[in-house]
């Protein structure tokens, strides 16, 4: 991302004569973990010089081929999905996949060769190291159902620990219902999960497929960006407010209530401000089922009341209206609007969503009022899509009430749709703060302020983290900050607190928008921090939001373990195994913890250590997703 530019942080530093919080404090730094690797990482750039580059970090993100355009072959002059082809096109495409580095990395000795690929190195110095799961069969999306979402739920469920980021490949046609029905499934989501696919085929000399797949796999690769997401044509969409609306351009998708999660062009401009949070401690769960007993119906002039009546027979339990306009629907049409109320009082949950691309239903005709009269919830800016599949989801919840349905229906679950402008956020760049700077600093233009707050907020919130101080926190946010933003060395407040084991700063944090899988310039997580700097409850907290190490860290800690058990360390110990290292897993010597202690006798650490594993695999088994 380009920072922009001309701004002179001397005279910013001296323009604040009287800080709040001490500048000169440097944020806590971590020590990294072990850089023990198993596979040798240090190797040459294929395409530049012959000195070895330094080790760069590796992201992994999962690729889910569900099937689509994307990866379609053309048989009796139409197009259908060609199964078991795609891997092995990608390898001979440079920029998606780096054949050198994979095989002088080690990559597919470690992974195995058959579905793995990797990106050359990107602009940030970072390798995407990508896996490809194809579905067999690989589908149009045109043939999918709501089972084929409960499947990639599912499958991004079992992989969620193992993985940064998640690409889906699908079909454009029913993309959108997908995505949106992919955003309420996952529940407290943390990691970026985006839809892409293409117009035309990936093997076609001209297509979209490889630049649309490449820039999925860099924004899942580097940026945390915890979002059911879809990209397309530069352009990366909240998946539940995108809607397809051209099939025959590249530019197949619009987002016509919400301005882009990002735009990928010199640069990729991540618009931090829109991106929606979980805010939460709790851990991501992902809940498969959908009702089928839903249904949308488009409004027309002169429908009869017999053909509403027929819509609304049952089993239907929910459908989704699309009225005129901003909600409207002919008020003088009484045998209508009595088969809609009759429907709402027998329990069918309706929601009012205007047929309109863009705008909002309202109250503000009688041909609106009438509706909700007659029992209809109104839907907001909800794109009918994200009110079908959202439908789907809260009908599918089996230990609530109907009238706990309609309410979950009328909120906004995942930013599908605008809440009120009194709640709307407060621009930092409005913040008097802001301004004071501004004005001592003759600057005025968008692009200074913003780097001006970008700069300035996350060490403002590191050293807030670093103290603790929850109200310096509470000022930064009320001034438009987030407090998920990193500073120069990727380093988050979260980062920060969990280092210095400030459990309420942290506590503060998960449920303001920061994420336990933030990674520093180390590749170390708040999780890594916590555990490092031995703080019991906060390694908790973040275990239970659902912090983990990465496979990496993982065989790293067999080492740890070992050396922390020749020392007699028993906290040290119970820390690892309270963040979830093995205690079976081997150091470099092929040993693991307990056999290095029998070696060297120490019979107390051996029972101690046994015990630790018991309880673990205890905690494992009480700690088993529960839903929400
Ligand atoms: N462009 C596409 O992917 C269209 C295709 N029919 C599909 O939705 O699978």
């Amino acid at each position: 991302m380009a920072a922009p530019s001309c701004i002179n942080l001397t005279s910013l530093a001296r323009a604040l004569s009287q800080p709040t919080l001490n500048l000169n404090d440097s944020p806590t730094r971590s020590i990294p973990l072990s850089k023990c690797r198993r596979r040798k990482l240090s190797i040459c750039n294929s395409t530049e010089s012959s000195e070895p580059s330094p080790i760069a970090p590796e992201a992994q993100v999962l690729v889910i081929n569900t099937g689509g355009t994307i990866g379609m072959t053309l048989h009796d002059q139409v197009l259908a999905p060609k199964a078991n082809a795609f891997v092995e096109s990608l390898r001979k495409l440079p920029n998606l996949h780096d054949e050198y580095y994979a095989q002088q990395s080690g990559l597919y000795d470690y992974y195995g060769s058959e579905n793995i690929l990797v990106l050359p190195l990107s602009e940030e110095k970072k390798r995407i190291v990508y896996t490809i799961m194809e579905y067999s069969p690989l589908l149009d999306s045109s043939n999918m159902t709501t089972e084929d979402w409960g499947k990639i739920g599912k499958d991004i469920e079992e992989n969620y620990e193992n993985y940064d980021g998640f690409v889906i490949l699908h079909g454009t046609d029913t993309m959108a219902y997908t995505a949106s029905a992919l955003s309420f499934m996952c529940e407290h989501l943390g990691k970026p999960i985006i839809v892409t696919g293409s117009q035309v085929p990936i093997y076609e000399m001209r297509n979209d497929g490889r630049a649309n797949l490449l820039g999925a796999l860099l924004i899942a690769g580097h940026f945390v960006i915890p979002e059911v997401c879809l990209y397309f044509y530069n352009n990366l969409y909240r998946g539940n407010r995108s809607t397809k609306v051209d099939a025959g351009s590249f530019k197949a998708f619009s987002s016509p209530n919400l301005a882009p999660l990002a735009c990928a062009e010199v640069d990729i401009i991540i618009n931090w401000d829109t991106v929606w949070r979980a805010n939460t401690t709790a851990k991501f769960h992902v809940s498969p089922e959908m009702n089928r007993n839903v249904g949308l119906l488009r409004l027309f002039p002169g429908i009869t009341s017999a053909t509403m009546k027929a819509f609304l027979q049952p089993p239907m339990e929910g459908v989704v209206l699309e009225t005129y306009g901003s909600g409207n629907c002919p008020d003088n049409r009484p045998r209508l609007l009595a088969v809609l109320k009759k429907a709402t009082n027998d329990g069918v949950i309706i929601i009012n969503c205007t047929q309109c691309l863009r705008g909002t239903v309202s109250a503000s005709y009688a041909t609106g009022k009438v509706l909700m009269d007659a029992g209809l919830i109104a839907g907001g800016d909800m794109t009918p899509e994200a009110a079908l599949s959202k439908l789907s989801y809260v009908l599918a919840k089996k230990d609530i009430t109907l009238d706990a349905k309609k309410k979950m229906m009328a909120r906004n679950l995942r930013g599908e749709m605008s809440g009120n402008l009194a709640g709307a956020k407060l621009c930092l760049s409005d913040s008097r703060f802001i301004q004071v700077i501004a004005k001592s600093l003759s600057i005025s233009c968008k692009e200074e302020l913003e780097a001006i707050r970008d700069a300035l907020t996350p060490p403002l919130a590191c050293a807030a983290a670093k103290i603790g101080d929850i109200e310096a926190l509470e000022a930064l946010k009320e001034m438009g900050s987030n407090l998920f933003l990193a500073d120069y060395d990727g380093r988050t407040p979260l980062h920060v607190a969990a280092c210095e084991g400030h459990l309420k700063a942290v506590k503060y944090l998960l449920s303001h928008g920061a994420t336990v899988y933030a990674k520093d310039r180390y590749g170390d997580t708040p999780l890594c921090n916590a555990v490092r700097f031995r703080h019991k409850e906060v390694v908790k907290l973040l275990r239970k939001t659902g912090a983990h190490f990465s496979r990496d860290k993982l065989e790293e800690a067999g080492n740890e373990l070992c050396s922390l058990a020749v020392s007699g360390d028993m906290e040290g110990l119970e820390i690892w195994s309270l963040a979830g290292a093995d205690l079976n897993q081997p150091g470099y010597n092929g040993q693991s913890a307990i056999l290095m202690a029998e070696a060297a006798g120490l019979l107390e650490m051996v029972a101690f250590l046994h015990q630790l594993k018991n309880k673990s695999e205890g905690i494992e088994f009480i700690a088993a997703p529960t839903g929400q």
